[in-house]
């Protein structure tokens, strides 16, 4: 087990967060607090009895219960109050830049209007670097499982917002799925100067990254974690450099693997990808993005130098220009200079 001064070195890490669902950071106690101020009825009676549902079989099961627990945003305070509570907690794990997701057609489809979501998001990520000391943006992603034409409608919705975004992403229930029916819509929000990331090879198949980035040209891939089933496309990968966003505690929860010592971060390190370590939704699978690091280094594979890696390339794979990037790997080299303390 990690000891509690490294434990406090390793969370105090400088990295970039580019894999966390905004609706994924709602505590239960914030849950049942936001639900009260709304007046919503969830189907748990307590925060204990939601926290009790926590068990995953798999993304789909996963996700009834967090659709679910969105239903109790419903005003620009409620989306303001989640972002500034998940930046109070990812400050104090090492986080200095943070692309954010969030699911817009989780809340439009229930009456909420884009306009209440934009600007709550908006109110809290404009003025991260003030009130949190790290920068911040918004990926809207679009929910694979409402097919093309929904997610067609939510870019239309979103256009007086361009502006507040950086780039969308393409979530949810990912089998049956694939990204090519997505094309358009990405082409389309290419044209606006969106940058462009997709979930893909988290429960789908390695066919599902090719797909990606062929048809949508994803800049980076969330998970990616199957394809390392598909040694021609990590070769690929491996080639044009290509950023995959990994989720150890996510894919344990949902059983994607059995465990930290069976999960492929380490061999997908060793085939030379670009990858880096978030915490997805980490309200739900037990820990933020140094919690995940941590849950690592508790497996002797991943030292204190994997880390180190590791939070290098969650900033070379940040949508960050170079200069901001230079700098932040910089504070990495520093922070590991200074070294454990007490040790
Ligand atoms: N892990 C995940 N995969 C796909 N869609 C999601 N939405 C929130 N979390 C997700
Ligand atoms: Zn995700």
């Amino acid at each position: 087990m990690t000891d509690a001064a490294t434990a406090a070195f390793v969370r105090a890490i400088p990295k970039a967060e580019l894999h966390v669902h905004i609706e994924g950071t709602i505590e239960p106690e914030h849950a049942f607090a936001l639900a009260e101020r709304n007046a919503v009825t969830l189907p748990w009676a307590t925060a204990e009895a939601l926290k009790d549902a926590y068990r995953f079989d798999d993304l789909q099961s996963f996700l009834d219960v967090y659709y679910q627990v969105t239903a109790v945003l419903t005003t620009v305070a409620d989306f303001a109050d989640i972002v500034t509570a998940y930046f109070d907690r990812a400050a104090a794990q090492g986080v200095r830049h943070v692309e954010l997701f969030f699911d817009p057609q989780s809340h439009t489809g229930r009456g909420v209007p884009m306009s209440v979501v934009m600007d709550g998001l908006w109110s809290a990520v404009s003025r991260s670097v003030e009130t949190h000391g790290l920068t911040s943006s918004l990926i809207l992603c679009f929910l694979r499982d409402l097919g093309a034409e929904a997610a067609a409608e939510t870019l239309r919705e979103a256009e007086p917002y361009l502006d507040r975004i950086v780039g969308v992403g393409l979530d949810s229930a990912e089998a049956g799925h694939p990204p090519a029916a997505f094309h358009d819509v990405f082409a389309a929000a290419a044209l606006f100067g969106l940058r462009r990331v997709a979930h893909a090879g988290e429960e789908g198949p390695p066919a599902y990254v090719v797909e990606a980035l062929d048809a949508l040209g994803a800049e980076r891939i969330d998970h990616g974690v199957r394809a390392l089933e598909d040694p021609a496309l990590v070769a690929r990968l491996a080639e044009e450099r290509v950023p995959l966003t990994v989720c150890p505690l996510s894919n344990v929860r949902l059983r994607g693997v059995d465990s930290i010592a069976q999960h492929p971060l380490g061999r997908m390190l060793d085939a030379g990808l670009l990858v880096s370590v978030n915490s997805d939704d980490p309200a739900y699978f037990g820990g933020y993005v140094g919690d995940n690091m941590i849950a690592l280094h508790d497996d002797p594979r991943y030292d204190l130098a994997t880390l180190r890696v590791l939070a290098e390339n969650s900033f070379r794979s940040a949508f960050l220009d170079d200069d901001t990037r230079t700098a932040l790997v910089g504070e990495v080299h520093r922070h590991f200079e200074r070294g454990v303390q007490g040790a």
